[in-house]
């Protein structure tokens, strides 16, 4: 089988940007645009009603914009689903996460599908100066915004390692309803070297921006949601995806100003320096993480 990058390079150049890569949102003149897509058979966990699965959507998408510090603006989106009663609930859970995101739905689509559904979700944002995941640089600190552990312990429970009965109820809405970390979007457009947001995987998102830049990430600490304790270890949470938090690389000299600036969940976890890949408490480790084909 052939790896997902380069399949993914050669649809890029196909479609005539190969530039694209090593950004999680890219654009001109001040903005920042990103799409992103899932099939809910691939996507919507057992225990996420439609509400929750376009939320979950919307903060995927979104998260992309503020990991390149910009501010989430306009959504467009585009859904395909068996009934009404669907697009009915998917609608309002993009509605409440455009909010919660600090925009606006300006415009969308509806299709009929024959079986599984599927949505797409665009995000526009501006951005006074935007990131990239390619300028680490040794030094730097690696700051962690927003917890881990969700999509690990969902990946647990789908294996039924844990019980849904033994999680509490506001553990389930942290995993169905991802919090996206508007409030750290300006602190990165100020001070960043680099950002991106973990969709795949804590290690595959650490793993990106290490190669991208050329630089080893050495980490130190894994920054777990307490509330999680007895459900997963903070190793576990290592590799959890989908938590939609995010690795900013900052200069030292900015980290105080950094941190002042990026709301509550941030913490300063591991160091940039000279050399390849990832290392968590001075042991090498591979990017273990989601990936489609
Ligand atoms: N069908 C496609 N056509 C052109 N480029 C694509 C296509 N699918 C993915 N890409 C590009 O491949 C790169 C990697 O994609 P992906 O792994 O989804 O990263 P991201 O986390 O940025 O969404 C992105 O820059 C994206 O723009
Ligand atoms: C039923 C089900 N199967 C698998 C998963 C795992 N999963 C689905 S999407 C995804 C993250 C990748 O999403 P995407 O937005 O495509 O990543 P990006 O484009 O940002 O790299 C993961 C880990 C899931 N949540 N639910
Ligand atoms: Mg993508």
């Amino acid at each position: 089988m052939q790896g997902e990058e380069s399949i993914l390079r050669r649809l890029a150049e196909l479609a005539g940007n190969a530039d694209i890569f090593n950004v999680d949102a890219a654009g001109p003149q001040g903005l920042l645009i990103n799409i992103d897509g899932y099939a809910a058979s691939m996507s919507r966990l057992p225990f996420m009603s439609w509400s929750d699965w376009g939320y979950k959507s919307t903060v995927a998408s979104a998260s992309d914009i503020i990991a390149s510090g910009g501010k989430p603006i306009a959504i467009a989106y585009s859904v395909g689903a068996t009934s009404v009663d669907v697009l009915e609930e998917v609608a309002k859970g993009v509605g409440e996460a455009s909010r919660d995101v600090g925009a606006k739905v300006y415009k969308a689509d509806s299709n009929r599908s024959a079986a599984d559904a599927w949505i797409d979700v665009a995000v526009v944002g501006t951005t006074s100066r935007p990131v990239t995941r390619s300028g680490a640089m040794p030094g730097d600190i690696v700051v962690q915004v927003g917890y881990l552990g969700y999509g690990a312990l969902a990946y647990k429970i789908m294996k039924s390692e844990v019980s849904l009965r033994d999680v509490e109820e506001d553990v389930i809405r942290k995993i169905v309803r991802p919090r996206p970390h508007v409030d750290a979007a300006e602190a990165i457009s100020r001070y960043a070297h680099a950002s991106s947001d973990n969709s795949d995987g804590w290690l595959v998102t650490l793993n990106n921006i290490a190669s991208s830049s050329g630089v080893l990430i050495s980490l130190e600490e894994v920054v777990m949601d307490p509330q999680l304790e007895g459900l997963l270890t903070a190793e576990e949470s290592i590799t959890s995806w989908e938590d939609y938090n995010l690795a900013v690389a900052v200069p030292a000299s900015s980290l105080d100003e950094f941190l002042k600036l990026c709301g509550s969940q941030c913490f300063a976890v591991g160091k940039v320096r000279e050399g390849r890949g990832v290392e968590f408490k001075g042991k090498p480790l591979e990017p273990r993480g989601w990936s489609w084909w």
